[in-house]
């Protein structure tokens, strides 16, 4: 019989092979719970780094663009972030709004990074006012020639806050840090002609926005005193000449004219109850450098130059169309005459104390000039022949004439438009295009 084998040596082994399991079981539990600790410090880091940022929520972060859709990009999002609130935020709101002369404005300007908006800005902080802006940067045209403003802006010391109208309690948040004493509000969706294509995106700044600005001013302790940019589109199918802030406006040709009419309407409610002071300005076709690419002016321009046709539109009785075009410049000065007269809300806390001024003013040329004589100054400044399609106005909110009588603004604070059509157009011109070209402001 075979004896049996000897197995205390393999015993051993496999004693000692469990042990040396357990020494790197522990020693791999040990470092994966440290690389745990480390993750989760990390994790906790960047969470309390973003909810101490206090940036507002996700849905007023985002640009509703022009065709109503929201878009949220990592740019974007970087720049809620970190433009969207915490201490060097709001370090930055409080030293744009400062003014720096005696008895200095601090005026919340919105759509600082629009056309008139940059150009009022840049005037504003020129004479010592402090200016902060506020832009949504929507992509109804090229966003790109917004950013450039708001660069130009930041060189001369503006801070824009980017948000949105209908963001109450940033705006509520923006009058805690900054006592506005005026609010220059000329944000809005522009453009006659877009309305059909997008009708609920005028609803949602010219009207929900007003109203939820208005909302805050008259709750503002102080109140600030607002001046708004109406339109002449307001005078709509009027067929007195020139227009006068007396003519009938209760006939608007598009949508864009309708909630402007009725932002003059709402402006006389929050006026009535609350005591804000509330100025009108009904601005007629301004054009300029850096203006907006949707207007006729500035595509006709890059069309022109491109050997593209163009749309010039007639009447259906065949006659010329015609706008009472008015130089920026012009209207910066209208602007700041209007706030230099404005006086003080007479509220307090979303109580009224008393009457207050309500005014509502055109801002023109007083000297319309067809859209055909406007292509033809266009071809001579750029040396080159449109080719020109003559075309009946299609309906679609268009009016065929407007005409400025100014004297309502001359008399309250001597208005008085200097620049014609040829000499606002060189200007135009010379600085074409204006992304490659931020030197060409120059006030
Ligand atoms: O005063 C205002 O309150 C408005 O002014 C501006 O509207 P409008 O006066 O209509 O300017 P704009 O579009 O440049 O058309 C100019 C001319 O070209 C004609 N036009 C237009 C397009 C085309 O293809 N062909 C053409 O002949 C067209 O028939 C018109 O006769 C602002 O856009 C608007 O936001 C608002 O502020």
């Amino acid at each position: 019989m075979a004896s049996p084998p000897d197995t205390s040596k393999t015993t051993k082994l496999e004693r000692y092979n469990t042990y040396i399991r357990k020494v790197n079981t522990s020693k791999l539990l040990a470092a994966s719970s440290k690389l745990l600790f480390r993750l989760t410090l990390l994790v906790a880091l960047v969470l309390i780094f973003f909810f101490t940022l206090n940036y507002p929520p996700l849905s007023d972060s985002t640009t509703t663009t022009a065709s109503n859709h929201r878009v949220l990009t990592t740019s974007h999002l970087i720049s809620s972030a970190f433009y969207g609130s915490g201490a060097s935020w709001e370090k930055q709101v409080r030293r744009s709004s400062t003014p720096h002369r005696p008895n200095g404005f601090s005026v919340l300007v919105t759509g600082a990074g629009g056309f008139v908006g940059t150009h009022c800005s840049l005037a504003l902080k020129k004479r010592g006012d402090g200016v902060v802006g506020l832009d949504n940067f929507n992509s109804y045209y090229d966003p790109s020639l917004k950013r450039a403003r708001q660069e130009v802006l930041k060189q001369h010391d503006i801070f824009i806050v980017e948000g949105d109208l209908n963001d109450g309690e940033l705006l509520a948040k923006l009058f805690n840090i900054a006592p506005f004493s005026h609010i220059l509000h000329l944000a809005a969706q522009a453009g006659v002609r877009y309305a059909m294509q997008n009708p609920q995106s005028y609803v949602k700044s010219n009207i929900a926005g007003f109203v939820n600005l208005l909302e805050i001013a008259k709750n503002a302790d102080p109140q600030p005193s607002i001046v708004w940019a109406s339109s002449s589109s307001v005078y709509g199918l009027n067929t007195e000449n020139p227009f006068s802030e007396s003519h009938r406006t209760d006939q608007p040709a598009s949508l864009y004219a309708a909630t402007k009419k009725a932002g003059e309407e709402i402006a006389h409610t929050y006026n009535h109850i609350y005591g804000l002071s509330i100025t009108g300005l009904r601005f007629f076709t301004v054009y300029g450098p850096w203006g907006r690419p949707d207007m006729a002016y500035f595509f006709f321009t890059k069309d022109i130059l491109q050997g593209k046709p163009i749309n010039v539109y007639q009447t259906h009785d065949e006659k010329e169309v015609a706008r009472d075009f008015t130089y920026i410049d012009d209207i910066v000065k209208g602007c700041l005459g209007a706030l230099d007269t404005a006086e003080k809300s007479t509220g307090k806390g979303g109580k009224k104390r008393g009457p207050a001024q309500l005014r509502i003013y055109n801002l023109g040329n007083k000297s319309p000039v067809s859209v055909g004589k406007l292509v033809s100054i266009l071809e001579s400044l750029l040396n080159v022949k449109a080719k020109k399609h003559v075309i009946k106005m299609p309906r679609n909110g268009d009016v065929p004439y407007t005409h400025a009588n100014v004297s309502l603004a001359f008399r309250d604070f001597g208005y008085k438009p200097t620049t014609d059509l040829s000499t606002g157009l060189r200007k135009f011109v010379k600085c074409f295009p204006f992304k490659s070209n931020p030197l060409m402001f120059r006030h």
